[in-house]
Parts: C-alpha cells; sequence; structure tokens
C-alpha cells in the first residue's frame, strides 16, 4: 500500500507539491493524471525515495520513505519517465548489477532476468548494449527491472509513452495481474483512455494540489450519463420544447439536455419549427471530466 501524505515539494522557491494526499490501496490500480508540470514525476520520485520531500511523508507499506528508507523503497518497484541507464553495457549484464542491490545473486538474476526478458519482448537482445535500444526498448527494460525484487508496490511514470501497441497490450495485462495479485499500482499517463480502461481510481493533479480523487464506477456514471447536445436556430424559443425531455440548460447558444428521456427522432419532430442544425449524445468521457476540474479549480483560485 502507498501512503502519499501531506506531501510538500520546493524547488528552490517553486512549490512543485503544495501538500498532497492520497492512498494506493493493495489491490488497486491508481491513475494519475495532470498537466504537463503538474507535479506527478516529482510525487513519483519522492515515492521511491529518489529525491526528499520539503514537508511530509509518502509510506510503502507502513515504511516511510524518509524515516525507514531502506525497508520502504525494498518494496517498490519504479519505472522513471525517462529512464536513464548506463549506455555501454550490455542489457542482461546491468539488469544482473541493478539486481545486486536487492541482494539477489548472479546466477539467479541472469535466470530471472531470460525469464523477465523472453516476458518482456526482449528476447535476443540480452547481450545488446543498452545505447544501442529504442526508446520503447527501453521501457521495456526498465519494466523488468521494475519486476526483479518482486515488490508490492509498483510506481509507473508515463510508462506508456514510447511503447508500441503490443508493449502496451503487455503493460496492461502486466498491471491487471499485478492487481490481481493484490499489488498496489501509481501510473501516471497523458492517455486518459488507458487510464479510463485500466484504473480503478484516479487521482487528478493539478498545480501541485489534488482536485480530484474519483473511483471509476463514479466516473463510468458520468461517461454514461445520458446528454443530448442540440444546436438550433432559435434555441430559446426551442428551450420549453426540450424541457419535455429532461433537464436543458443553454449554454454558449447549444441547449444540453441532461437525464434525457425519449427518442431522438420525436425531439426531432417537436424542434423542426426552431431550425434544427444538429442533435446528437454528448460523450463525457475523462478528458471532459478532467478539465472541468480544472476549470472549476482555477475559477476557485483564480
Ligand atoms: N529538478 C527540478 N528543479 C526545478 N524545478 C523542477 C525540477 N523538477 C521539476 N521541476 C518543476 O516542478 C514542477 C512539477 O514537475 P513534474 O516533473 O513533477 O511534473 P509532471 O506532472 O511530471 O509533468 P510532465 O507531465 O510534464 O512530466 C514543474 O513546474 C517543473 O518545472
Amino acid at each position: 500500500m502507498i501512503t502519499v501524505n501531506n506531501l510538500y515539494k520546493n524547488y528552490g522557491k517553486f512549490p512543485a507539491l503544495k501538500g498532497i494526499s492520497f492512498e494506493v490501496n493493495n489491490g488497486e490500480i491508481v491513475g494519475f493524471v495532470g498537466l504537463n508540470g503538474a507535479g506527478k514525476s516529482t510525487t513519483i520520485k519522492i515515492s521511491a525515495g529518489v529525491i526528499l520531500p520539503t514537508k511530509g511523508d509518502v509510506e510503502i507499506d507502513g515504511y516511510s520513505v524518509t524515516k525507514d528508507k531502506k525497508k520502504a523503497v525494498r518494496n517498490v518497484g519504479w519505472v522513471p519517465e525517462l529512464p536513464i541507464f548506463e549506455p555501454n553495457v550490455k542489457a542482461l549484464d546491468y539488469f544482473v548489477y541493478l539486481s545486486g542491490y536487492y541482494g539477489i545473486s548472479t546466477s539467479e538474476a541472469r535466470s530471472i532476468g531470460k525469464k523477465l526478458f523472453a516476458e518482456l519482448g526482449l528476447s535476443g537482445w540480452e547481450n545488446t548494449k543498452l545505447d544501442n535500444f529504442s526508446q520503447g526498448m527501453k521501457k521495456r527494460f526498465a519494466l523488468a527491472v521494475s519486476l526483479v525484487s518482486n515488490p508490492n508496490n509498483f510506481l509507473f511514470d508515463e510508462v506508456l509513452n514510447g511503447l508500441d501497441p503490443q508493449g502496451i497490450q503487455f503493460f496492461k495485462e502486466l498491471a491487471l495481474r499485478l492487481k490481481k495479485d493484490g499489488r498496489a499500482i501509481l501510473f501516471s499517463s497523458h492517455i486518459l483512455s488507458e487510464v479510463e480502461n485500466l484504473a480503478d481510481k484516479v487521482v487528478f493533479i493539478h498545480k501541485g494540489k489534488i482536485i480530484g480523487i474519483k473511483k471509476i464506477e463514479d466516473l463510468r456514471k458520468l461517461v454514461t450519463r445520458k446528454v443530448i447536445k442540440v444546436v438550433v436556430n432559435d434555441p430559446n424559443s426551442a428551450l420549453k420544447v426540450c424541457e419535455k425531455y429532461g433537464k436543458p440548460t443553454l449554454i454558449n447558444g447549444e441547449i444540453f439536455i441532461n437525464d434525457f428521456e425519449g427518442d431522438i427522432p420525436s425531439l426531432a419532430v417537436d424542434l423542426k419549427p426552431y431550425g434544427v442544425v444538429e442533435i446528437g449524445y454528448l460523450r463525457e468521457n475523462l478528458e471532459n471530466v478532467f478539465f472541468q476540474l480544472i476549470s472549476e479549480y482555477e475559477k476557485t483560485y483564480q
């Protein structure tokens, strides 16, 4: 379990994190979503014990990353946003070297490494220098490294970036397998459709603050909510007709009917006198929810 507790991080005078808290429970996949510079990587690096917070803490299975770092990070697998490895070392040799940090013997590490390389589609690349790996292959290698100590907790920072569709599929299957095993998984991603598919919970971060934590069931309720968008030449007069079909609101000359009941062809007939331009379902997606949360935050804090 990963517990982020009132975390602050200043880079010089710049406050990158302003007191954030959330949890990743065992058996839970949590999507971490925010714009560029929101503070995702900073949170993940602190949780991996790579940088220190200014204030607050992260606990990994109850161990503090600041006070009990050795025990805390032993149980966490981390894939950095931009993995940096020794470029001139052969991939499997480097894997064995990194495994040494976890007290794994050379022979055991070679055998685990070969198995993980095969699972991650890197078979045949064991003796290639990491410098000659593509970005996606480096991500696959980083994933293999994160799995070496078989940890209970995972921090995946933009792991889908640079992966091809096969790599993305592998990652999804891996994350679901780890979840089934009761591990805690935090993954940041800009690919919101993948977050929607994979996460049990989504934590939204903006300008170093958490602006929303939503369970995927609640997000799904939002995304499947029946909203009809109506564009007509005379929207003010058309509003009355729309009231028969649900709860209409007029926004920028367009009518949005919430809780729509009835059928679109009948609505189209009723609206004919007002000059119909467009009628259709509006599918809310995670992106809309995200931008809604950001606009609420900006209205409150500007
Ligand atoms: N080492 C550093 N020194 C100074 N400022 C930093 C440093 N690392 C990050 N920042 C700043 O802190 C803020 C948060 O950065 P962070 O990398 O955590 O964001 P992010 O949400 O991961 O963004 P992205 O999606 O672009 O990777 C940004 O404004 C960034 O410029």
